[in-house]
């Protein structure tokens, strides 16, 4: 069959969007995989597919698949990209939209300069939801956070542990630049503590209101940018005593605000979505 896409990015982080509302998709894991490939297919972080609400209160509902094809709950600049696509594709007439995605409901709107702020809902901080295996381990606490000790090849690194849908182990580096972001990031990602593997993030620290991040994502390897690896930073900062909201996450690819009132509060996150290209592939 030929599957009709289009190509979009947020700060750098890419995606492969597919409207699964006018077209047949039920791919399996090695077909996203493939799409996803940069060399075989056509290339992504992440491949969002737009599908028809189940419920009456969302307007629509997503998946996510990572570019190793595994399906994950949540995908913050994705989010960005999926509200912007459904506008541009006439799906809906609606600026602010109500999404289901695999475990929640997020609601981004489209601004009128085409940025987009997303409520990312709340921050879930206790390890064993994240899914965090905090059993014997000696946490350090430090503000209302507790670190967490987890050895990674020959190093202890310390990591804060967040969900936003999706988990995410958040250390401070002293300069991203120089941190091992390619060498410990597949171990923290593949680490036992770990069940479902883990996103991550290496957060430098420039003032109270500004963070540089680069995450290297469950899945996908390191990317340009990372949403929900942003509202996780974030959060962790904040937590630790180390951040004020709102926060400028400076990302490889790009930068987006993020703003967190505190616990129980949803997280808001503000950046970019942009539409690249629309193509059709042979599947
Ligand atoms: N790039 C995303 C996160 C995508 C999912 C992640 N790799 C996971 O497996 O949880 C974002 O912008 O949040």
């Amino acid at each position: 069959m030929k599957l009709k896409f289009t190509k979009m990015h947020g700060a750098g982080n890419d995606f492969i969007v597919i409207d699964a509302i006018h077209q047949d998709v039920d791919f399996t894991r090695a077909q996203w995989a493939r799409l996803a490939d940069r060399r075989f297919g056509i290339g992504a972080d992440q491949i969002l597919v737009v599908h028809k609400p189940e419920a009456a209160d969302v307007d629509f509902r997503y998946r996510i698949y990572n570019s190793d094809g595994s399906e994950v709950e949540q995908c913050g600049n994705g989010s960005r990209a999926f509200v912007k696509f459904v506008v541009e594709k006439g799906l809906t007439d609606k600026r602010s939209i109500r999404v289901q995605t695999m475990k929640a409901i997020i609601a981004p709107r489209l601004e009128d300069d085409g940025m987009v702020t997303v409520d990312m809902g709340a921050p879930v901080l206790e390890p064993a939801q994240v899914p965090f295996q905090a059993d014997g381990l000696h946490g350090v606490p430090e503000g209302h956070d507790v670190l967490w000790p987890l050895d990674v090849g020959t190093s202890r690194v310390l990591v804060s542990v967040v969900s936003m849908g999706n988990p995410h182990a958040v250390q401070v580096v002293a300069d991203v630049d120089t941190a091992p972001v390619l060498d410990t990031g597949p171990l923290v990602e593949h680490h036992p503590r770990f069940p479902a593997r883990v996103n991550a993030g290496f957060m430098q620290i420039v003032d109270r209101h500004h963070i540089r991040l680069r995450v290297y994502e469950r899945g996908a390897g390191e990317t340009l940018a990372c949403g929900t690896g942003s509202c996780a930073a974030v959060v962790a900062g904040i937590r630790r005593g180390l951040l004020d909201s709102p926060v400028r996450v400076e990302a490889r690819g790009g930068e987006l605000s993020i703003a967190w009132a505190g616990p129980g509060q949803p997280v808001m996150m503000t950046g970019p979505a942009v539409t690249v290209f629309e193509g059709e592939i042979e599947i």
